[in-house]
This record gives C-alpha cells, sequence and structure tokens, in this order.
C-alpha cells in the first residue's frame, strides 16, 4: 500500500489542503479574541497580518514604514490581528461587547508632524484592502468616498497625539447597549478625571459589520510625516455561544482536523519557503523601492557572472556583514557585498542600508549602486574604490618602509576627509540617526559604554573616529598587541600614557622619518584622546572635531590622565555643556551593538 505511486501520494495530499481551505473558516473560527501584548517582539509577527511597509520593531507595530531617512511620505498602512472574532449572531440575535486598550506614540518626523493613526474593525484583512487614495488625512481607514459621522478634539482635552508621547486610547463597546466609548489619556497620567470617556455614542456596528471581523490599526502619512506607533495592546471581546452547531463540528474535526491542519500547514509552509527563495521578499522591494532615491535591483544571476560566482579569487576582504568580491557590471568594475546568513541582523538592516545609504551622497562615502534579494540571498553592490582599505595602505608595508608609506599630507588628508563624511552623517541631516539593528563593531573601535547600551550612538561614532585618528598618525592597529610594540593594551591608553608624561609626539610613525608638521601631529593626536575621552558626554561633537582639524577651533583640552570609566556617564554641568550642544546632549541611538 504504501509503494503506491508518489504522485498519487501527493495528489491526496493536495486534495486534503483544498479541504482544510473549505472547511478552514468553520474550524479555526475564533470565537473569543483574548490578546494582551504588553510590547511587541519580532516573535509576534506571526500573530499578525502586516501589509506591505507595516512591521513590527523597536518593540512596537509600526502601522507605517519606521525608517527615518527613508521616504516616508504619502504612506498607508494596516495591521491586524491575524484571528477574526464573532461580533455578533444574527442566528442568535446576540452581540459581543469588547474592550480595546492600547499604547500610542506618534514621532512626527516633519514640521509639522503628519497625519495619525486609528484603531480599525474591518471584514476581510490583507493588504488589497487598504482603501485607494487612503493615505494622508484618511488614516489608512477611509477615502474621500466616505465620511465621517462623529468627531472630537484632544486638544481641549489637554492631549496632543504628535508629540513622541505615549498615550492610552481605551475603545469600548457594549453589544447590548450598542454603546460605544472611548477614553484617551497620557500614558503616565494618573488621575482619574483625566481617564473619562471624551466620546461616548450609540453605534450599530452590527448594521455596518459582517459578524466575523478582523480588528487592527491602520495609519497614514502624508506631505508631512511621523512615526505611527502601538506600543502595547490589551482587546477582550465576550463569547457568542454557538454550541449547538459547534458541537458537530468537534466530533468531525477531531478525527480529520489533526490530518487536515498539519499537512495543509506543511504544504503551505513548504511551498511559501519555495516561492521566497525564489522571488525574494516582496516586503523588502517594497520598501526599498518607495525609498527617494532607490538604487538598482540586479538579478542573483547578474552578480553571479560578475563576480565570477563568487569566487574567492575576486575577495576584497570581509566585514561584520559579510564577504565582499569585486566584480565587473556593465564594463564598471564593482564591490558586491554578499551578507552571510548567520551575521546580517535581519531584513530590516538590510533595507535599512539599502534605503539610508542609498539616499547619501557626499564625495568622501562610497557609493552605493545596487541591490538583489533573490533565493535568500542579501546582496550589495557598491562602486569599487580601486585603492582598497585605509588599513591596508598603513598596516600592509614592511614595518621600516618608509619609502611607500602614506606621508604626513595625505594622512592628514585622509584624516580631515573622514570627518566631513562623519559630520555631514551627524549633523548635515537626519539620515543617520536609524541605521541598522544590529550592526557589527571591531572591538578596537568600540567604546567602552557600548557593553552597556548595547548599541551605536552618535558619541559611539566620534570614539572610534579618535581610536582612527591615533592608528593613522601612528601607523599601529587599536587592538591587542603583541610583543613587537611597547603598549600592553590599546592604542588609547598608550598614547594617554605618553600625553602624560608630555612625550606624545613619540607617537608619531617612525616611517615618516620626522617629516611631519609638529603642531599639527599633536593637535590630532590630541583631539583623538578627546574624542576617546571615557565618558561620552565629554567628547567634542564631530562638528568640533572638524573645525579643530582645519584650524578654526582651538584643540581640545585633554586631563593628562586618561580619566576612569564609569557607568552611567557623568552628565556634564551647565558651564560645561557649550562644547556637546550639538550633541543633542543625549547618547543618541544609531544602531544595537554586536562585537566580532
Ligand atoms: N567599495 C569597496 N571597494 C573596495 N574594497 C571594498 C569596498 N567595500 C569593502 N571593501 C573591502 O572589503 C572589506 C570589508 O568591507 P565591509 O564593508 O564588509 O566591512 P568593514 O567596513 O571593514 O566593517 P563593518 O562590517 O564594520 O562595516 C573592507 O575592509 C575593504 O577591504
Amino acid at each position: 500500500m504504501y509503494c503506491v505511486a508518489d504522485s498519487l501520494c501527493y495528489s491526496q495530499v493536495v486534495y486534503l489542503a483544498i479541504l482544510a481551505s473549505v472547511l478552514g473558516s468553520s474550524i479555526i473560527q475564533v470565537e473569543c479574541l483574548n490578546i494582551s501584548y504588553p510590547k511587541f517582539t519580532r516573535e509576534n509577527s506571526s500573530d499578525f497580518i502586516i501589509t506591505g511597509l507595516s512591521s513590527i520593531a523597536l518593540d512596537a507595530i509600526q502601522v507605517t514604514l519606521e525608517q527615518r531617512g527613508a521616504s516616508i511620505r504619502h504612506l498607508s498602512g494596516r495591521v491586524w490581528y491575524k484571528e477574526p472574532f464573532k461580533l455578533y449572531s444574527r442566528r442568535k440575535n446576540i452581540t459581543a461587547s469588547f474592550n480595546s486598550t492600547f499604547v500610542l506614540n506618534i514621532l512626527p518626523q516633519s514640521h509639522p508632524g503628519g497625519e495619525g493613526l486609528a484603531f480599525i474593525l474591518t471584514k476581510e484583512s490583507g493588504e488589497t484592502y487598504i482603501p485607494d487614495d487612503s493615505e494622508g488625512q484618511w488614516l489608512g481607514i477611509v477615502n474621500a468616498n466616505v465620511y465621517s459621522i462623529k468627531q472630537v478634539s484632544l486638544n481641549g482635552h489637554g492631549i496632543f497625539l504628535s508629540s513622541g508621547i505615549d498615550v492610552t486610547v481605551s475603545v469600548q463597546y457594549n453589544g447590548e447597549s450598542k454603546n460605544l466609548t472611548v477614553s484617551v489619556f497620557m500614558t503616565n497620567e494618573t488621575r482619574d478625571h483625566m481617564k473619562k470617556p471624551i466620546l461616548a455614542m450609540n453605534l450599530d456596528l452590527t448594521s455596518h459589520l459582517p459578524e466575523d471581523v478582523f480588528v487592527g490599526f491602520s495609519a497614514s502619512t502624508g506631505e508631512n510625516t511621523q512615526l505611527n506607533c502601538i506600543r502595547s495592546w490589551n482587546f477582550t471581546n465576550t463569547e457568542i455561544d454557538d454550541n449547538a452547531v459547534k458541537l458537530l463540528w468537534v466530533w468531525i474535526s477531531i478525527s480529520v482536523v489533526p490530518v487536515v491542519l498539519l499537512t495543509g500547514l506543511f504544504l503551505y509552509l513548504h511551498l511559501k519557503r519555495k516561492l521566497k527563495g525564489k522571488n525574494g521578499d516582496p516586503k523588502v522591494e517594497l520598501q526599498i523601492q518607495s525609498s527617494a532615491t532607490a538604487p538598482q535591483k540586479f538579478r542573483l544571476k547578474e552578480l553571479k557572472q560578475a563576480t565570477g560566482n563568487f569566487n574567492s579569487k575576486n575577495q576584497l576582504g570581509k566585514g561584520g556583514f559579510g564577504t565582499v568580491y569585486k566584480g565587473l557590471l556593465n564594463n564598471e568594475e564593482v564591490a558586491v557585498k554578499r551578507f552571510s546568513n548567520h551575521s546580517h541582523g535581519g531584513k530590516q538592516d538590510f533595507i535599512a542600508e539599502v534605503t539610508i545609504i542609498g539616499n547619501l551622497h557626499h564625495k568622501n562615502l562610497v557609493k552605493l549602486v545596487g541591490w538583489c534579494n533573490e533565493r535568500n540571498e542579501l546582496i550589495l553592490v557598491y562602486e569599487l574604490m580601486p585603492n582598497g582599505s585605509l588599513d591596508k595602505l598603513i598596516f600592509c608595508n614592511n614595518n621600516q618602509d618608509t619609502a611607500s608609506t602614506l606621508n604626513w599630507d595625505r594622512r592628514h588628508g585622509i584624516i580631515c576627509g573622514v570627518a566631513q563624511a562623519l559630520d555631514y552623517l551627524h549633523n548635515g541631516s537626519e539620515k543617520a540617526h536609524y541605521s541598522t539593528k544590529e550592526i557589527a563593531g571591531t572591538p578596537g573601535y568600540m567604546a567602552p559604554e557600548s557593553f552597556h547600551i548595547g548599541r551605536a550612538t552618535i558619541e559611539t561614532d566620534v570614539y572610534a573616529f579618535g581610536v582612527l585618528l591615533l592608528e593613522v598618525v601612528s601607523g599601529r592597529k587599536p587592538g591587542n598587541q603583541n610583543g613587537q610594540n611597547n603598549y600592553n593594551n590599546r592604542i588609547v591608553d598608550w598614547v594617554w600614557e605618553l600625553y602624560g608624561m608630555e612625550r606624545v609626539i613619540d607617537a608619531v610613525d617612525n616611517r615618516l622619518n620626522r617629516k611631519f608638521e609638529e603642531d599639527q601631529a599633536e593637535c590630532v593626536l590630541k583631539l583623538g584622546l578627546a574624542c576617546c575621552h571615557p565618558n561620552p558626554y565629554k567628547r567634542p561633537s564631530m562638528r568640533t572635531a572638524l573645525q579643530v582639524l582645519v584650524g578654526e577651533a582651538a584643540p581640545t583640552p585633554v586631563p593628562s590622565e586618561k580619566p576612569v570609566f564609569m557607568w552611567p556617564a557623568a552628565t556634564p554641568s551647565f558651564k560645561e555643556n557649550l562644547d556637546y550642544s550639538d550633541l543633542g546632549g543625549q547618547l543618541t541611538q544609531i544602531t544595537e551593538l554586536i562585537g566580532r
């Protein structure tokens, strides 16, 4: 019996799967939802039906695209709980009551901020059910063809939704009296009178909706933009007892359902994996293409051809996210960065890198040419830097080879170029304020607080820049060194010790053969130490660092002994604060951080 041809077994599986979808709506029907999410994690994603640009990120449902720096204008998005609930039974003439309490946070990304979000009950769920032209003022719920029956302004109640502050909303529906009440209050507001309903009205939902409805959230942005987050959500409803019909299903389904469901699930997952592997994730494409200056999309086939099938002979180097290969695309030399599966922190990171770097234009930043997401591969294509990376130029030479080493002027030029690029990233725009969820950092460049805050900030960037300064001037690697070098631990400690002994100039690379401007070299080394101050609040901003380098600001003061690292770091006093105004006085998040 088991040996009957595979094809027969296969057609039976298909048949069962079809049966599952036919029976599905009756058997899997959820009569009563009891949802409680104190916060949302990526693992919760499978509990929701999420439309193209929406996501679960940063511990919240991001109802519209949450990428700062990417173009997020004129979007509408929706997120539903995956199962519907029974709002009423026509046969039994009963209507359920429900309570939906959620915390929302609306963070403007333009001045003024954009539109807003809504709690929704809908007949259907899924991408295709977002009404056309529902961005902007229509909140992704309706469009110009539908009108609102009641509106209440919250400003009169002292509530300003678009303020980046958590606001709690409670929507209660009494199925018996057909009464709807809505309460809105600041989440940190404890006074009870603030929690009184701001809207109460009679509303017969049964005349507008079918018996089974989906619940969720809808949001939009317009010309002006904002991040629309739901941070937590509780939803409960009263059960409608449809037992007479249900019992029959229970008997039938007990024997059949497990087989049907398992085979259906297996087939669904199998087909989904196959399709996704081949065409890539449509969400990735949608999000990237929504970016203002989306880079070009390449086929995997093209990139394989360009790099000789990712031949190791073409390998340019390895970074925290994957391997970089040299390639030839349309007669142009390119660098192809192939993310390794285990090291990248997910598709959001990839999307962030494409949309953010794709939007950056600076002469000192490598240009992103294109990307590819096919067969589970995530690949970025950059313009090729023919001279390779800086470390090769500084460290590749024989230790004593003075002839081929980078001369002082070139080193100073490189340092100023990096400072300009970082200043552009930090101050020129908001683009760097969100990059990836995870980033690989190289330990020698990681600021001490990184291990406490677990993410990169503008201040940890300044620290890494400081290490780079010391590295370029001294020609030594930043991390642990072997016995050949006369410093024990890290370059920062070594230079700081020399500085304390008033011998900082001894840190300059011997291979320069004393051909450098002493004042300039001393200034760069002191700036390097100032950037590596253990207290992040005491580091200069990139703007100040750049001004010091080009002689527009006085050299930054540095204590003769390296201060002890303390956490949490002492915040600057009012007087001390002057130089740090550019930092916004806080540790500004860029990324989560992983050592490598
Ligand atoms: N556009 C490019 N042109 C030439 N070589 C490149 C290019 N991009 C990367 N490389 C080489 O590949 C190496 C790895 O680069 P990658 O960007 O993956 O990591 P990284 O910048 O060294 O570190 P991180 O992973 O922290 O970003 C570089 O050190 C460099 O040698």
